[in-house]
Parts: C-alpha cells; sequence; structure tokens
C-alpha cells in the first residue's frame, strides 16, 4: 500500500515488508518514507490546519460521520485485514473496528461541545472571557496491538477540536491504519488534514518532533520510547500524550464472585493473546479462595482455541514476532524455576506457524518473578496469594506503572476505599473490560499522562485562551 500526503498516495523504491504473523509470509509493502515525504506531510498539514480551524464545528462532527460511515461499510474488509497483519482473531478484529468507530462517532457529538467559559473579573470595568481553540499540528505515533483503535483514539478527537494530523503507525501492522486513512478521504477528508506516513521510526519521530509547527505529540507505545520522545518533544515544546505500558494487578478479595471475577480475568488477561496495556499482568487472589479460583479458572481456560486469526472458531491468535514470543517464554521458565507451579498452558515449540503461547496459568507466583514485575505482554496469568486486603494494595501499587487495575469484591465500602487506593489511571471494578470511548483512559506514573476518551481526550487538542475585555 501507500502513504497519503495532502490527500495523494506516494509509493517508493525503498519500501519496508508487512509479514502475517500466522503465515509469517509478506503480505505487502509500505513505503520508508524520504525526508521530502516528511517535510511534505507536515507542509501539508500545517496547510489544512490553516483551514480546518476556521470551520464550524458542524463541519468538522460532519466530516467525521460520513467517516464513520465509510468504516461501517467496509469493517468486514478492515477487520480481515487487520488479523493478517496482526494476528488477533477476526472476532476480536471486527470488535476492534466497531471500538475503533466508537471514538469517531463519540468525537462527532463532541466536536460540538467544545465551551468557553466567563468568569466573573475583579474589577467591574471588565471581563473575562475563556476560549478554546485547536493546538495545531499532531504527529500520532501508534503501535502494533490495536492497528485501528489507536488512530482513532487520537484522530477523531483532533479532527473534532480543529487539528490536522500525520500519524506514523507501528511497522507491523501499517495496512490497516493505511485503509483508515484511504477511508478518510472517500469520506471527504479535506487534503493534508489526515496524513500518513510509515519507514524509519527514528528518522520520522526526529523529523515530526523537530518540527515547530506541530504542535502536539500523542503516542501510544513503550516506556522507553515515550521517554524518549518525551525528550525529543522539550526544545518546541510539545503539548504531549503518552499511553504507555502497565503492569495490571488483579485482585480477587475472599467475598467476590468468583464467576465474575474468573470471566474478568479471561477478558483481561486474554484479550489479543495478552497483547494490550491494559492486560491484568499479577494476580493476588485472597488464599482463602485461591483454589476454587484456580480451579474454576483452568475450566475456562481449556475452552480457549489457540490458532489462526481467520479462523472462526481461534480465541487466542500468534504472538506478534520472535521477540514477543521469547519473552513470554522467558517469563514462564522463570517462574518455574524460581517455584511456580504450571496449571496449564506454555509455549508452543514448534514455531513454523507463528509464535504462539498458549493461555498459561502459574500457580505459587512470587512478587519478585519476572512476570510479576514486568509486563508479560502475552497469555500467562500467574496467580499469588495474599492475607489481608492493606498488604494486596500494597502489593499492587509496588511498581512504577500505573496504567490499569482490578478488583473484584462484593462488599461495596471496601470496593469504593480500596479503589481510591490503588495508584492506576483506570480501576475495573468487578470489570474486566472497561475501555470505552467516552471514558478518560490514561495511566499515572510511568505509565503516561494525558487521556484519551472522555471528554479529556478532546481537552489534549486544545489550547485555552482567555481575553480580557476593558469596557
Ligand atoms: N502501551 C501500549 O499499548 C503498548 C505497549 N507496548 C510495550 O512495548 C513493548 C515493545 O513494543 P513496540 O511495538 O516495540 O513498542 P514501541 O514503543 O517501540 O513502538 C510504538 C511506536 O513507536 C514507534 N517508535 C519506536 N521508536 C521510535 C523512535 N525512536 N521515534 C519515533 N517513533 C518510534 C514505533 O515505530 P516502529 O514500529 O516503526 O518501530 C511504533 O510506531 C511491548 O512488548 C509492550 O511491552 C507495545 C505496544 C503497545
Ligand atoms: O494496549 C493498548 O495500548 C490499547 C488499549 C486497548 C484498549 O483501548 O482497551
Amino acid at each position: 500500500m501507500e502513504i497519503i500526503i495532502n490527500g495523494e498516495k506516494r509509493g517508493a523504491d525503498n519500501v519496508i515488508e508487512v509479514i502475517n504473523p500466522f503465515t509469517q509470509r509478506v503480505i505487502d509493502t509500505v513505503p520508508n518514507a524520504s525526508e521530502e515525504d516528511l517535510r511534505d506531510a507536515v507542509d501539508s498539514a500545517h496547510r489544512a490546519f490553516m483551514k480546518w480551524k476556521v470551520e464550524s464545528a458542524d463541519t468538522r462532527a460532519a466530516f467525521l460521520m460520513n467517516w464513520f460511515q465509510v468504516i461501517q461499510i467496509h469493517k468486514e474488509e478492515l477487520a480481515e485485514l487487520m488479523t493478517m497483519e496482526q494476528g488477533k482473531p477476526l472476532k476480536e478484529a471486527l470488535g476492534e473496528i466497531t471500538y475503533a468507530n466508537s471514538y469517531i462517532s463519540w468525537f462527532a457529538e463532541e466536536a460540538k461541545r467544545i465551551y468557553g467559559q466567563t468568569i466573573p473579573a475583579s474589577s467591574p470595568g471588565k471581563r473575562i472571557f475563556v476560549q478554546k481553540q485547536p493546538v495545531g499540528v499532531v504527529a500520532a505515533i501508534t503501535p502494533w496491538n490495536f492497528p485501528a483503535a489507536m488512530i482513532t483514539r487520537k484522530v477523531a478527537p483532533a479532527i473534532a477540536a480543529g487539528c490536522s494530523v500525520v500519524i506514523k503507525p507501528a511497522e507491523e501492522t501499517p495496512l490497516t491504519a493505511l485503509r483508515l486513512v484511504e477511508l478518510a478521504h472517500e469520506a471527504g477528508a479535506p487534503a493534508g488534514l489526515i496524513n500518513i506516513v510509515t519507514g524509519d521510526a527514528e528518522r520520522i519521530g526526529d523529523t515530526l518532533l523537530g518540527d515547530e509547527r506541530v504542535r502536539k505529540l500523542s503516542f501510544t507505545g513503550s516506556t522507553e520510547v515515550g521517554k524518549l520522545l518525551m525528550k525529543k518533544s522539550a526544545d518546541t515544546m510539545k503539548r504531549i500524550s503518552l499511553e504507555l505500558g502497565g503492569q495490571a494487578p488483579f485482585i480477587v478479595l475472599s467475598d467476590a464472585d468468583l464467576d465474575k471475577a474468573v470471566a474478568g480475568a479471561i477478558a483481561s488477561k486474554f484479550r489479543n493473546a495478552g497483547q494490550t496495556c491494559i492486560c491484568s499482568n499479577r494476580f493476588y487472589v485472597h488464599h482463602s479462595i485461591a483454589e476454587s479460583f484456580t480451579s474454576k479458572l483452568k475450566e475456562a481456560v481449556a475452552e480457549l482455541r489457540v490458532g489462526d486469526g481467520l479462523d472462526q472458531e481461534t480465541d487466542i491468535g500468534p504472538l506478534i514476532d520472535e521477540g514477543a514470543y521469547d519473552k513470554v517464554k522467558r517469563h514462564i521458565d522463570n517462574a518455574v524455576e524460581n517455584g511456580a507451579s504450571l496449571v496449564v498452558g506454555g509455549v508452543v515449540d514448534d514455531t513454523s506457524q507463528g509464535y504462539f503461547v498458549e493461555p498459561t496459568i502459574l500457580s505459587g507466583a512470587e512478587d519478585d518473578m519476572l512476570c510479576m514485575t514486568e509486563e508479560t505482554f502475552g497469555p500467562v496469568l500467574p496467580i499469588a496469594t495474599f492475607e489481608d486486603e492493606e498488604e494486596a494494595i500494597a502489593r499492587a501499587n509496588d511498581t512504577p506503572f500505573g496504567l490499569s487495575a482490578y478488583l473484584f469484591t462484593q462488599d461495596i465500602s471496601k470496593a469504593v476505599r480500596l479503589s481510591e487506593q490503588l495508584e492506576y489511571g483506570i480501576i475495573g471494578l468487578n470489570d474486566g473490560a472497561p475501555s470505552a470511548a467516552q471514558a478518560p483512559f490514561g495511566g499515572m506514573k510511568e505509565s503516561g499522562m494525558g487521556r484519551e476518551g472522555g471528554p479529556q481526550g478532546i481537552e489534549e487538542y486544545l489550547e485555552t485562551k482567555y481575553l480580557s475585555l476593558g469596557l
């Protein structure tokens, strides 16, 4: 496929191969964008911004709703493309397209609700008016695990706010992103409003972040790269939103509804083969119910089918690549070597048909094991036990990360009190799937800054200006 700059497609002689993680064959190529492509992308985004920022909220909303409709028409095709480049099961890919599109429709409506303020002045001869204005050209850098939703979650609020964008999707999954931008143009995107470039990450990052006309960076990916991009944004003092790694604890109190907790564990752990930043990573289960929780979980896990994402029966596809597989294997081996028991699962040794890991449960996990200290990004569920709730909260908070945490209890007072003590941006309270377009997604500590989705999600693309009027 080709990149899109100023509404026009561009190819290149220098290309990057896109690999299907199941067949491990090349399915397409995308351009390795040149310096000239990148400069043109920012030029055209800047020109488009100067026009788009003065368009009415109704015009912005109408374009977004058109884009939403066009995506609806193409959702099966998009889902199939996503499964082919990313590996996730087709039913999950379809779910992701619906989820991705919900950001577009939600922010189409939110475009009309960018309100200012009037503040009483201290002097009777003055009036103070507060306005919101679009921040400018946005650089959106996205990861491979959600090839559609991470694009729309950034682009829809940016466009709704009156900004223009240059997108850089992940090297592993550029095709869904390119197709979404093609569809945006079919839906009537003005030239230059939504540009997309692929290629050398460092070069793209340096060009976009070095350009003072790019006023905002929105990044989702690893904490390591997030920190680097934050430093690179400093010279031109860009606004930044960073949605980085997680290390989510999943706490099950003794009074929890175990069936609900098991369903929540399956939803939060095995979505996208464990490759989401809000996947539960470490389980803390009250010692009195650990055995029954583990045995119910084992039964539920036995239902999950590993295989080709295009097969309708598949629940868990291959991991994205060999590096991901090696990391997951290291975490399992480290846990078992240090005394954890493998209840079920393990890696699939034959990797000729993709890098598969069976849904895996480890019991007897300890806090210093790799699977409890690092983001596994794979379908591994380590269970540790605790004696009292304060201890569980302390252990859950004992990490540099703070994206999502899960808590299962039927005691409403405990639920509120303990949720308030958890140092995380997202709490799944008796809920293993908290993500929603209308909610502010984002983390504390080294999981990043800023929020995506919800009313907070559009604020990230708005500047605040006040007018002090002397009467
Ligand atoms: N918070 C989250 O949702 C995610 C967390 N992760 C975590 O991060 C680990 C590594 O995953 P990975 O995909 O490598 O994440 P990265 O942070 O490396 O990649 C995310 C995006 O940043 C781009 N990027 C990488 N380096 C630079 C740079 N110097 N300048 C500009 N852009 C850059 C990548 O481009 P390119 O693809 O071309 O390298 C990609 O588009 C995972 O195993 C997981 O633990 C991963 C994905 C999502
Ligand atoms: O893993 C991520 O980076 C995206 C989280 C998916 C979601 O929105 O739930």
